[in-house]
């Protein structure tokens, strides 16, 4: 399970972008998350990413609380969910060739010898050619890179996907690729996805269930 429980978050500690945010995700489940732009649907997707601390409120992952953020979190935490947004070039170091990207999360955790033969793997199930994966990030479309940027966040296969309107920049046969890619990656590991997005008929096509944001603030019950 992926739990949000009335988190509340935001960038000044006195002013929250938003209060008691509540979601929960059930093991395998994908969840497309709607809502007006700027209520903070990024920013929750952030804190179940461990990538925002929240001001107050729970992230529980697969039983476990989640008590540190970012590079303070336990790599076993850090690495169970994946993480792909809007902006590919904001997201991409420009210095590196798409198969360095894609295996940058392997180098990082020290299983840089697995890199190849991971890169190998990811690279046909995005769509990406061996030769664009020589390229670096200037010389490739916005598409190719977040078909990149996607193949990065399953590298480490984890149990969590978050896309935080991953598709928002695409055309539709890009979309189509990159919603196909996802899925067929949750088919072989059973992975849970929560997709934040605005395109309320994709979203409804892709997951399981939606969810408003509104919702997300309503207290149990009330
Ligand atoms: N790094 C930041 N520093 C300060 N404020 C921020 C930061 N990131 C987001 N905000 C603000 O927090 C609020 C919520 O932003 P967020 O991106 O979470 O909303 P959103 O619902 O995802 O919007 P959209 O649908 O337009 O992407 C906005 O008012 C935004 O300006």
């Amino acid at each position: 399970m992926l739990e949000l429980d009335a988190v509340t978050a935001g960038y000044t500690p006195r002013e929250p972008v938003f209060r008691g945010a509540s979601l929960t995700l059930a093991p395998g489940e994908s969840v497309g998350l709607l809502g007006p732009s700027g209520c903070g649907k990024s920013t929750l997707a952030r804190v179940a990413a461990l990538l925002h601390r929240p001001d107050a409120g729970r992230l529980v992952l697969d039983g476990t609380e989640v008590t540190a953020w970012r590079h303070r979190a336990p790599r076993e935490q850090r690495t169970a969910v994946g993480v792909v947004f809007q902006q590919p070039r904001t997201a991409a170091d420009p210095r590196l060739s798409l198969a360095d990207l894609i295996a940058e999360p392997l180098r990082a955790t020290g299983r840089k010898a697995e890199a190849a033969a991971r890169v190998a793997e990811l690279a046909p199930a995005v769509g990406l050619t061996p030769e664009l994966l020589t390229r670096r990030p200037h010389a490739v479309s916005d598409g190719q890179l977040q078909r990149a940027c996607l193949a990065r966040a399953l590298s480490l296969r984890p149990r969590w996907l978050v896309c935080d309107e991953m598709t928002a920049m695409l055309d539709a046969s890009t979309t189509a690729a990159l919603v196909a890619a996802v899925e067929s990656y949750r088919r072989e590991t059973g992975a849970g996805l929560l997709a934040v997005g605005h395109d309320r008929v994709l979203l409804n096509r892709w997951c399981d269930r939606t969810v408003e944001w509104k919702d997300c603030l309503r207290t149990p019950g009330a």
